[in-house]
């Protein structure tokens, strides 16, 4: 019997901001239908450039990305913007509206499904208030509902990001460095409850992280990029310090 094909799929991916200088260079890579996959690589090697080339944030020069078969790079108009709808993210700095309630951000997750009068006018569909205050309680911020965001701390601002990508019901959730601007505790605990949550609703996760322990606690695979290449490709436990020489350079930090 055949294998399942993985949920996304990227084939000879290429980006250049500048032309002739590739930031990804011909990338392939697949991400399975469970849990955690992250990516590690030093700053600069592209890893936002490739979260953002598959939402398309940012445009790719060239290759394929395939959501459940769908080429995402080829998308334009509204077919772009129904795939969109079926990416969630969640960003570094949290990216919530700040004068807004917990609440409305949650329900910012519906913003491509809802009519804009009723965003407006802020009538969501009763379903969708029931669903954002369970999620909410899933986050463990049940009574913060009403508080504006700017009120929050940062553990709890990224909370409130997880319960919003999760509002979207995605079919894939990106996550660009969710922890770095957390104290080490707080970024456990965020990265516990992202992997719970996603888990339970089987969404997989493409995660960029900086903190090379925390990838191989909570991912089920890594890949390694270096200059826009993948240099490591397989489980946390097969990740050795030659591979991480060689994704990140030099002898001496190890
Ligand atoms: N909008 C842009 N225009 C031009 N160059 C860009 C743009 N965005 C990123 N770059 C360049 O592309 C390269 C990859 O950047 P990217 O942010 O994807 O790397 P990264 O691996 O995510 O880095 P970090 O870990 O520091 O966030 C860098 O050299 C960066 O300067």
């Amino acid at each position: 019997m055949l294998a399942p094909s993985p949920p996304l799929s990227i084939r000879g991916l290429f980006k250049e901001y500048v032309p002739g200088k590739p930031v990804l260079r011909g990338l392939d890579l697949d991400v399975e239908a469970e849990g955690i996959t992250a990516i590690i690589g030093p700053s600069g090697t592209g890893k936002s450039t490739l979260l953002r080339c598959i939402n398309r944030l940012v445009e790719p020069t060239s290759g394929e990305i395939r959501l459940h078969g769908e080429n995402l790079a080829a998308l334009r108009g509204r077919a772009l913007r129904l795939a969109r709808r079926r990416i969630g993210m969640v960003f570094q700095e949290y990216n919530l509206v700040e004068r807004l309630s917990v609440m409305e951000n949650v329900l910012c997750g519906r913003l491509g499904h809802v009519a804009l009068w009723r965003v407006f006018l802020r009538r969501y569909p009763q379903a969708d208030i029931d669903r954002a205050f369970a999620l909410l309680d899933a986050v463990g911020l049940p009574e913060h509902a009403t508080r504006r965001a700017d009120a929050l701390s940062g553990g709890q601002r990224q909370r409130v990001g997880i319960a919003r990508a999760l509002m979207q019901r995605p079919d894939l959730l990106l996550a660009d460095e969710p922890t770095s601007s957390l104290d080490p505790r707080t970024a456990v605990e965020v990265l516990e409850l992202l992997a719970r949550l996603t888990g339970e609703v089987g969404v997989p996760v493409l995660l960029n992280i900086h903190n090379v322990e925390l990838a191989r606690r909570f991912a089920r695979r890594v890949i390694g990029l270096s200059e826009g290449a993948v240099i490591y490709d397989g489980p946390p436990d097969g990740l050795r310090d030659a591979h991480l020489r060689a994704i990140y350079g030099g002898e001496d930090w190890l």
